[in-house]
């Protein structure tokens, strides 16, 4: 079967770009996804991601590489194996980033990648109910919930601490200003998750020029002798197929599987695809480098007042808030976990803020067999937890076999920069300094994790290093740039040195940006889609 356009993962980014190829019917358009579809309930209700956090039914569920720098742990790497990709089964923290993000996308060699070009993009993409703003839009796919509506009480003691530390108070993080403490928006439309599946693909799937492959496995790009991409060879239920493009192949696998499926084509570094026996295609050593993330710690509180784990962890507790949702869509069910947080300043030398928060009502040992249910803990509880905005450890994606079916070396390099481990410092402090104010003093019946009595540099650092994980947000893994000696693709997301071929997803990140990234990977994609559509429209 030939198709105009194959895009190889139907994740945040690959449903946008289905969804834009399709629109007119100039092209067909072949979506192929590794999982399945995304019909369940737990894909619509907003906190139903505690069931697909560690499902392997829905979810690749990768470890990383043993970290030298955090007490020699694997961390846990959840990503979507579903329809909608991880943005099914994320959190839905929705947070553009900081300009100066952007910005340096454009300084490092990328015309047209600067926050004053890229705005068009966000808002195009956004149902905001700010309406049409000079920072939103009231007409875009994704449905956006501010969760101040809705947030728990609690949260007010937590702004309340932030007031009484001199900290702004933030209304809007994607709006004029970045700095600041608040509650989230979320992608939640109605009460329910609004992914790019849900408000792009779900739409799009009648049309006749666009076809949805589910358990399709992309095993390898082929090419012909002019390193043009001209077919997907798949694997699906266990037959091998091949699809043929007759104008280009889009990899939007996500930042673990992109470069992993650049590997296996043979399109990366000489010395990687030798030492695995595969053919070389095309010399690209960036191919799995520059991969980055941001690292969180959380610090664990009993409350002597009621928190969520009152309302989730009785039964009682969880009859209401089901009927709560189900009558009125609203409630805890309705939102994210994540409810309040912001952006702060390390030391006062920071041009930007270089931390970001989150204060969550609620808290829940993310478990070490991650088999095991998140479930609240048995006693009123909150947490507090932080990473650094634009940590600048780098590390790596490589596959470790010949092999398809085989994860790939995860390596994170997490805390491997000296500006990192400072920042780790720097936020445990914060979340020290803010223990401390009369607001949250007044709800804290006891620091339990880590204890009260650890405050020096050193024991907060031992803690980071003993208790860190991802607060997944993978991506760099195949950059945008001109040079490509370090780059992948260029800033029309071409992969460098070949033809008809491109990447449009979290990988091409050149660097990771201050926020929690779906959103920024959903620009990516209305933006790649766009420039696709340009170059194929005037070539028609
Ligand atoms: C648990 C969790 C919580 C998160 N919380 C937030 C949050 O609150 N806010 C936020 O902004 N971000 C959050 N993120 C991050 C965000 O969701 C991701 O960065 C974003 O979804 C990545 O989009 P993508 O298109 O690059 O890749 P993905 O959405 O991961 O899509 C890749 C798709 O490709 C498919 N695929 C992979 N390999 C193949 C193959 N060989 N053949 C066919 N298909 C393939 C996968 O199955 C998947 O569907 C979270 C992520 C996770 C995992």
């Amino acid at each position: 079967m030939t198709f105009d356009f194959i895009i190889v993962g139907a994740g945040s980014a690959g449903c946008i770009l289905a969804n834009r190829l399709s629109q007119s019917d100039r092209y067909s358009v072949l979506l192929l996804e590794a999982g399945g579809k995304d019909s369940s309930y737990w894909f619509k209700l907003p906190l139903g991601f505690a069931k697909t956090y560690a499902n392997p039914k829905y979810n690749w569920m990768y470890h990383s590489e043993p970290q030298a720098q955090l007490a020699g742990r694997r961390l846990y790497a959840p990503r979507g194996k579903v329809q909608g990709g991880s943005g099914a089964i994320n959190a839905m923290i929705y947070v553009r980033g900081q300009p100066h993000d952007f910005d340096d996308w454009q300084a490092a060699g990328n015309p047209g990648w600067g926050y004053r070009d890229l705005l068009p993009y966000f808002k195009k993409l956004e149902s905001h109910p700010l309406g049409d703003t000079a920072f939103h839009s009231a007409s875009g796919p994704i449905g956006i919930s501010q969760m101040r509506q809705q947030a728990h009480p609690i949260c007010d003691d937590y702004l309340e601490a932030c007031r009484q530390m001199g900290y702004p108070l933030n209304d809007d993080f994607n709006g004029a200003q970045f700095e600041g403490a608040g509650i989230y928006d979320a992608n939640i439309r109605n009460g329910r998750r609004d992914s790019s599946s849900a408000a792009y693909l779900h739409p799009a799937l009648p049309r006749p020029n666009l076809k949805l492959e589910y358990h399709a496995l992309a095993e390898r790009i082929l090419f012909d002798e002019s390193k043009r991409a001209t077919a997907v060879a798949v694997r699906q239920h266990g037959v091998s197929r091949v699809f043929k493009a007759r104008r280009e192949v889009i990899v939007a696998a996500g930042a673990v599987d992109s470069p992993k499926l650049l590997q296996l084509s043979g399109v990366a570094d000489a010395a990687l695809l030798a030492s695995h026996a595969i053919p070389l295609m095309h010399h690209l050593p960036a191919v799995g480098r520059n991969l980055q993330d941001h690292l969180c710690a959380s610090f664990y509180f009993k409350a002597n007042r009621k928190t969520l784990n009152d309302d989730l962890g009785s039964l009682g507790g969880q009859l209401k808030a089901g009927l709560q949702y189900l009558f009125k869509r609203s409630g805890p069910l309705a939102l994210s976990v994540n409810q309040a947080g912001g952006f702060f300043k390390g030391t006062d030398q920071e041009q930007h803020p270089n931390l970001q928060l989150y204060f969550n009502p609620l808290s829940y040992a993310v478990p070490n067999n991650p088999q095991a249910k998140l479930k609240p803990d048995p006693y009123s509880g909150f947490l507090l937890f932080f990473n650094a905005c634009r940590p600048s450890s780098r590390g790596s994606v490589q596959i470790a076999a010949n092999d398809v079916m085989l994860p790939p070396r995860i390596q994170p390099n997490y805390l491997s920069t000296q500006k990192d481990v400072d920042e780790a410092i720097q936020g445990c402090r914060l979340i020290r300094r803010l223990a401390a104010t009369p607001a949250l003093q007044r709800i804290t019946a006891q620091q339990l994790r880590p204890a009260a009595s650890v405050t020096d540099a050193a024991g907060l650092l031992q803690f980071f290093r003993e208790q860190a994980g991802s607060i997944y947000h993978l991506c760099g893994s195949c950059a945008m740039g001109p040079d490509p000696r370090t780059a992948v693709v260029s800033s029309t997301l071409k992969v460098h040195g070949m033809a008809g071929l491109r990447v449009v997803d979290a990988s091409i990140f050149p660097n990771i940006t201050s926020a929690n990234i779906n959103a920024a990977v959903m620009m990516v994609a209305e933006k790649g889609a766009e420039q696709i559509l340009v170059e194929h429209d005037g070539l028609a």
